[in-house]
């Protein structure tokens, strides 16, 4: 049985100092921060933290979403400032790619470099033994395929991410299905996990009339909704991939190794 793991709390006062996070050259607030951080400032808080894992010489995961692009901005800015020298980056997402690629970050992939050394990225939820869902930004095919490949999986969330259970937070655990007879696969998801009190709908883009939301990899996406607790993660990861017309889902089991959590009482680093 999963033991869930334990953990080091970073105190306010040593995380945050003068608009410093302590460990870490350069502000990461341009002035001392109030009493409370934003949502944005705790991920930045956890990007940063994250950052100071990679080093020269690496080959590292760049992971997509607003927490991730924080992490990739510190990155760009190390190399810059020659403090990080001969990495390489495998980005995600077509979306990192872009960011990455702007700020000059040597990249590659997985074809040429298919040992990573360490990969960074957020998460929509993380349970007490570091199981995520990802994917609510649609990248979590190429998030699961880089980050299956890596030695550590560094996960940074704010506190808001952290769940009793997958699913808790209510909010959707997507599946990249291909598009060929979706209703149909999407029907058959929904059927798994009827005990579950399972809903599920297409993602569609609002600002395109509602069309159906592409990923990267020219697949549609299924978010499901449970009103009750899973049950067995494993068996209903197993259960969703034996389908056919299902491409991967967004539950990351067992794969990451260290969770950076930002809240407004600091810095938390649990590693598994
Ligand atoms: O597809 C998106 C990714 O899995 C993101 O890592 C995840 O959605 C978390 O994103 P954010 O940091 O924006 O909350």
């Amino acid at each position: 049985m999963a033991i869930p793991c334990t953990y080091v709390i970073t105190s306010k006062k040593s995380t945050l100092e003068n608009g410093k996070l302590m460990g870490s050259s350069s502000p990461v607030f341009p002035s001392p921060p109030s009493a409370n951080l934003t949502q944005d400032d705790l991920k930045k808080l956890a990007a940063y933290k994250a950052v100071e894992y990679v080093g020269s010489n690496m080959v590292i995961g760049l992971g997509t979403g607003s927490t991730a692009k924080h992490a990739v901005d510190r990155i760009g800015e190390l190399l810059r400032q020659g403090k990080l020298k001969n990495i390489i980056g495998i980005p995600t997402s077509k979306k990192t790619h872009e960011q990455a690629f702007s700020l000059g970050i040597p990249l590659s992939d997985l074809d040429s470099n298919p040992a990573v050394d360490i990969a960074i990225d957020g998460a929509d939820e993380v349970d007490p033994y570091l199981n995520l869902v990802k994917g609510r930004g649609g990248s979590l095919l190429r998030e699961k395929m880089i980050e299956g490949a890596c030695k550590k999986f560094i996960v940074i969330v704010d506190e808001s991410k952290l769940v009793e259970h997958l699913g808790g937070s209510g909010l959707a655990m997507p599946v990249e299905i291909v598009p060929f007879c979706w209703k149909f696969t999407a029907e058959r998801l929904r059927k798994l996990f009827k005990d579950s009190g399972c809903s599920a709908e297409l993602r569609t883009c609002p600002e395109k009339n509602g069309e159906p939301f592409l990923t990267d990899n020219g697949n549609y996406i299924i978010n499901l909704y449970f009103k009750k607790d899973l049950g067995d993660l494993k068996a209903a990861s197993d259960a969703i991939l034996r389908l056919p017309g299902v491409v991967e889902h967004g539950m990351f089991l067992d794969m990451a190794t260290t969770l950076i959590t930002a809240g407004q009482l600091g810095v938390t680093v649990k590693n598994k």
